[in-house]
């Protein structure tokens, strides 16, 4: 921890001196001798060279900066939780609340523990058994083309770039092996908290984790869950908000009081070693780095995303 700024208001950052301190940690991050385990319970992912490393930063006023490897598309994997539900709040409002919690689980993202104990209701939406229970609610018994297309759809708003997609080739290596999934998707229809037969759920879910995005395109797509002013207005500013509280209370799952330690934002990780971050009115941030560390976050990332908080001062408890 290196951070010893004064207390006091937080001045606006410079964009030249951020540009030219995001290329800094990009060539830096590369002297890195560990990069973390890539995910391999998705063999599609664990092809995937560890050593890679991009970020993008959108500020407030529209400014775009990004270094690394910037243009190369990953899979967004959990990151798309938040946006699903944000397309679930859309479509149901509160309801949803219902049949998920918002507490962290502090355990892994795959784990079935509290599933049991607390009667088919997961602990918050981000971890795999909530995050069926949303897909599960925006397919709401229709194909899962069509929901998929709508997520899509909202997706490429949100980030303004029709050119997002899903990689079938990963969805399908999920569909294969993703048996801790499977036992979710069924334990959470034994208690009647699964609407839609669990294989359409179930492939709905592998598709919607099989996105692929640059991180300059999930950075313009976090706008909105950052606020910022030129975000589209696919969301009300009370509801960016309260997604910004998730994904600091349960957006690293277990690792999540580590990542709201060291870093101090709003910020949702996937197994591709994707990571959304808000910083609520200055900036919406994507890092990705593919190997992980032992919570199955980014490790590159997350000492990346240390060190730019650390630089901006752009920390919520500053
Ligand atoms: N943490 C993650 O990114 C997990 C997503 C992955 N598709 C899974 O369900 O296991």
């Amino acid at each position: 921890m290196t951070d010893d700024r004064p207390a006091g208001p937080v001045p606006p950052v410079d964009p030249g001196k951020l540009k030219a301190f995001l290329d800094r940690l990009s060539t830096e991050v590369h002297a890195a001798d560990d990069w973390g385990q890539v995910a391999t319970y998705i063999p599609e992912l664990a092809d995937v060279a560890p050593n890679q490393f991009a970020i993008s930063v959108v500020l407030a006023d529209g400014t775009r900066l990004s270094a690394g490897a910037r243009s190369v598309p990953f899979s967004i994997q959990s990151v798309s939780k938040v946006f699903m539900l944000a397309c679930v709040l859309g479509r149901e409002g509160d309801n949803i609340w219902r049949r998920v919690d918002r507490e962290p689980s502090g355990d892994r993202f795959d784990s079935i523990l509290l599933l049991e104990q607390e009667k088919g209701r997961p602990r918050n939406p981000f971890i795999n058994a909530g995050a069926l229970v949303t897909t599960d609610a925006m397919l709401a018994n229709r194909a899962p083309k069509q929901a998929l297309s709508e997520f899509l759809g909202f997706l490429r708003a949100a980030a303004g770039d029709e050119d997002i997609h899903i990689d079938p080739s990963v969805a399908a290596s999920e569909a294969r092996y993703g048996f801790r999934n499977v036992a979710l998707a069924n334990y959470l229809k034994s208690y009647d908290n699964l609407h839609n037969a669990p294989e359409l759920t179930l492939g709905t879910y592998f598709h919607q984790c099989a996105v692929e995005m640059t991180t300059d395109q999930l950075a313009m797509a976090g706008r909105m869950i950052a606020q910022l002013p030129g975000a589209p207005p696919l969301m009300a500013p009370a509801r960016a908000r309260r997604l910004g509280a998730l994904m600091m209370t349960c957006g690293h799952y277990d690792g999540s009081g580590d990542f709201a330690f060291r870093v101090g934002l709003p910020g949702k990780s996937g197994v591709g070693g994707g990571i959304l971050m808000v910083a609520p009115g200055r900036a919406s941030i994507a890092i990705w780095s593919p190997g992980l560390n032992s919570y199955g976050n980014s490790k590159v990332g997350t000492e990346a995303a240390e060190l730019l908080t650390d630089f901006t001062g752009w920390s919520v408890f500053s």
